[in-house]
């Protein structure tokens, strides 16, 4: 690790990952009571931190890294070498068979579920290496999965519930799947040394996972590209979100090791006081509360999911005023360009989106201004690129009509999905101002964060389209 070693030993104390983590786990507030077990397990390990790097708490976000001083841009604030990480054991590790045989009964898609497993075989191992990071892991997680039924059906918005309800789902079934496997199985080849597994067991370190594991390279493939896996990085994963981030993790690999070096540095200068702060990733809120048990506030990349269906179009563009529009009945040459765009025939993807940074999904756009479209040659004239783009340079591809038409039909679509949530944002409010509980409040925060992206696209919208009619009636 040459050149990188010695460059962190002249501006960080090297410390073995004991005394890192001693230090931190007696400056936070979950003190397990196991720093000997800790200081033994993590003895060898090459683990560095900044000096001017504590645990404390973060206002509402929990524990997090706060500098104690001064960093200057471009410091390493935390380097954990490959050993480190909490990752799932590759081909060539035997896990044994029976903890295999658990983690390929949990779909990919719930990847945070079979690092969970892995989780709990070190949680239940005795001498585990990784016991004094799994021992000082929050016992309790905010996430939708824990919330009480009713503040489930608060959340309000069918995606969402949707992702929770199927979440529960699983770790239901695999609740008992877990317990049939293991009913027979003998001490010596029990993953979980013996303790009973239930679905809030799993249910908490699917969280964990989800909550703190970053994706990062894996092993490198014999084309030189690296495979991305989820791990779990102690000491890393107590730095807390912004889009706004001050620090970012970076991978390095020795030319002469193929050991991978984790780290932390510092992107900008970070004052005294000030939280190290990572960026998760540009998600959306649906993502930050099913993942990670939070909601941002005015989240650029926070959006609503509706369903294409001709039938809905056709209902908020006779409440904008447009006579007999034809969504649920259209042309061929109009079928033909919904192909083209997955929202007609058998292969169709029928989900679009508004909000975020594209304010109306270029799919749904196209789909609109084609089907709003006088006749077919004005349409010809234009690529699917243009239909698709929402750009103040080339406002109009199909006309102002036509675009006004479009934006109309876009807000009354707005106005039936805010009616869709059984309350109003007011009452939304109301509750954050009362003493509800936790999950209440989030579940209240989340569906307020919903509207307002929809509000915030009809605001946005509606400016637009006074621009274009006083446009079109200058033309006049
Ligand atoms: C990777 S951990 C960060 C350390 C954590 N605060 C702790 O006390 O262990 C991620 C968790 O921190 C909290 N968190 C991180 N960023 C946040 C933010 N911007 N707003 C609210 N909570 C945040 C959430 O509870 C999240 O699940």
């Amino acid at each position: 690790m040459g050149a990188l070693f010695s460059d962190l030993q002249s501006t960080v104390y090297r410390l073995s990952f004991c005394v890192v983590y001693h230090y931190i786990i007696q400056n936070g507030t979950r003190i397990w009571g196991h720093c000997k077990d800790l200081e033994r397990s993590f003895s060898r390990s090459r683990g560095f931190v900044h000096p001017g790097i504590k645990i404390a708490a973060a206002d509402q976000y929990g524990l997090g890294l706060i500098a104690s001083q001064h960093i200057p841009k471009g410091s390493h604030l935390i380097a954990l070498p490959n050993h480190i990480p909490l990752r799932f054991p590759n081909h060539n590790h035997n896990s044994g068979f029976i903890f295999n045989q658990l983690a390929h009964r949990v779909p990919e898609e719930l990847w945070a579920m079979r690092l969970g497993l892995k989780l709990l075989k070190e949680r239940a191992m005795v001498g585990s290496f990784w016991w004094p990071y799994i021992s000082n892991l929050p016992e309790t997680y905010d996430v939708p999965i824990f919330f009480p039924a009713d503040d489930i059906k608060n959340l309000q918005y069918a995606p969402l519930l949707h992702q929770v309800n199927k979440r529960c789902r699983f770790l239901l079934e695999f609740e008992k799947e877990v317990s049939r496997i293991l009913e027979n199985v003998t001490p010596d080849d029990h993953p979980f040394g013996c303790q009973s597994i239930e679905a809030s067991s799993l249910g908490w370190a699917m969280s964990a996972v989800s909550s703190r594991a970053f994706r990062l390279h894996g092993e490198r493939l014999p084309d030189g590209t690296h495979v991305s896996v989820p791990m779990m990085l102690p000491l890393i994963d107590m730095c807390n979100h912004s889009f706004d981030s001050n620090a970012q993790i970076v991978q390095e690999q020795d030319i002469k090791n193929p050991n991978m070096l984790v780290k932390v540095v510092a992107e900008t200068h970070i004052r005294q006081d000030d939280q190290v702060v990572l960026n998760y990733g540009c998600l959306s809120n649906d993502f930050f509360l099913l993942d990670y048990g939070f909601v941002i506030p005015s989240n650029p990349y926070d959006c609503i999911e509706l369903k294409y269906d001709g039938a809905l179009l056709d209902a908020a563009s006779m409440t904008a005023g447009i006579t007999s529009p034809n969504f649920s009945s259209p042309l061929p040459w109009q079928q033909k360009i919904l192909s083209q765009l997955s929202l007609h025939g058998e292969a169709a993807s029928l989900k679009v989106s508004l909000g975020g940074p594209e304010l109306v999904d270029g799919r749904l756009l196209a789909a609109l201004r084609v089907l709003l479209a006088s006749n077919m040659e004005t349409v010809k004239k234009q690529d699917l690129s243009s239909l698709r783009s929402f750009s103040t340079q080339a406002p109009a591809p199909l006309g102002l009509s036509n675009e006004i038409a479009v934006l109309r039909t876009i807000i009354a679509l707005c106005v039936i999905a805010l009616g869709h949530f059984p309350t109003k944002l007011m009452e939304d409010e109301a509750v954050l101002k009362g003493g509800a509980s936790g999950s209440t409040r989030l579940a209240a925060q989340y569906r307020i964060e919903k509207k307002s992206v929809i509000i915030g696209v009809m605001q946005n919208l509606t400016r637009k389209v006074k621009i274009l009619m006083s446009k079109e009636s200058e033309s006049v």
